[in-house]
């Protein structure tokens, strides 16, 4: 998928939501349970509910690879259905990977042939020839991490050199390695106030913005520095959504909080693009 037929997608839906797929067996309706792949089964019900209002989904690989064989049975069958069911949404793998150029390849290989995602996450630490490898696959996308959420930010990612911060000299230096049409940055919703920085030094790419919701950023925030005139911003929401509901009625629950976020979207869209 290219970034203008991401925006394409955007402003038909006037969202740029990305529904995070954290799926925890320990936190889902007890109904589910007795299913043959309670995990899929979740998604499944959540997906149907709110595929018109969320440009994108993105499964965390942490809640599968969690269940062992099963769990990347469930993530592929999720993968699978979405493609197959509503094929303009933007499928992520959050699987924060990157390794030696050698063994990128097989992450790659994984992550768009194996599995049909569009886009992985990825972790700039060992530099360009463990990113690299994943722009071999033509419409896929690297979503690297440059300023995250967490708390743990802080520990490394503002360290200063040359008046340069160590989130700011990643994504200079990265922007050489592909382009706007197959990188992106996350930038946690928590980190609000540098996403007009960080604008300056990347003024097209898209940006992936998690922790809004569960974890108490602004989308107002978020978009009032970091809207481009291509939108720029996929903001993901995972518990907030996902868990709204805990009993039956768990899906129409999740698609009452995505709508919300939806309104709230489409007025910031109005206001400030
Ligand atoms: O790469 C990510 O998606 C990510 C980066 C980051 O800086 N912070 C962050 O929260 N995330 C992920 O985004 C999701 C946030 O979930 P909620 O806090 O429940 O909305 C989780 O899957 C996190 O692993």
């Amino acid at each position: 998928m290219t970034s203008a037929e991401l925006f394409n997608q955007i402003k038909a839906k006037k969202s740029f939501l990305c529904i995070g797929l954290d799926t925890d067996i320990q936190k889902i309706p007890r109904q589910l349970l007795d299913t043959t792949d309670p995990i899929f089964a979740f998604n499944k019900e959540i997906i149907d509910a709110t595929h018109d209002l969320a440009v994108a989904y993105k499964p965390n690989l942490a809640f599968y690879e969690s269940l062992g064989v099963n769990g990347w049975n469930s993530l592929e069958k999720t993968v699978n259905y979405i493609r197959y069911n509503y094929p303009d949404l933007f499928i992520i793998a959050d699987a924060k990977r990157g390794d030696i150029g050698n063994t990128s390849n097989l992450y790659a290989r994984a992550f768009f042939d194996a599995m049909d995602f569009d886009a992985v996450t990825v972790a700039p630490y060992m530099g360009e020839d463990s990113v690299t490898p994943f722009f071999t696959y033509v419409g896929k996308w690297v979503i690297l991490l440059a300023l995250t959420s967490n708390k743990g930010a802080d520990d490394f990612q503002y360290m200063t050199e040359n008046n340069e911060k160590l989130f700011e000299r990643v994504i200079k230096t990265s922007a050489k390695w592909g382009n706007e049409d197959n990188m992106m940055y996350v930038v946690g919703a928590t980190r609000a106030e540098m996403l007009a920085d960080i604008r300056k030094i990347i003024p097209n790419h898209f940006l992936l913005v998690p922790g809004v919701g569960a974890q108490g950023g602004s989308l107002e925030e978020v978009a009032k520095n970091g809207l481009n005139k291509q939108c720029g911003l996929l903001v993901n929401s995972s518990r907030q959504i996902i868990y709204a509901g805990k009993d039956e009625k768990f899906a129409e629950k999740a698609r009452e909080a995505a709508l919300e976020v939806r309104d709230e979207m489409a007025g910031l869209l109005e206001k400030y693009l």
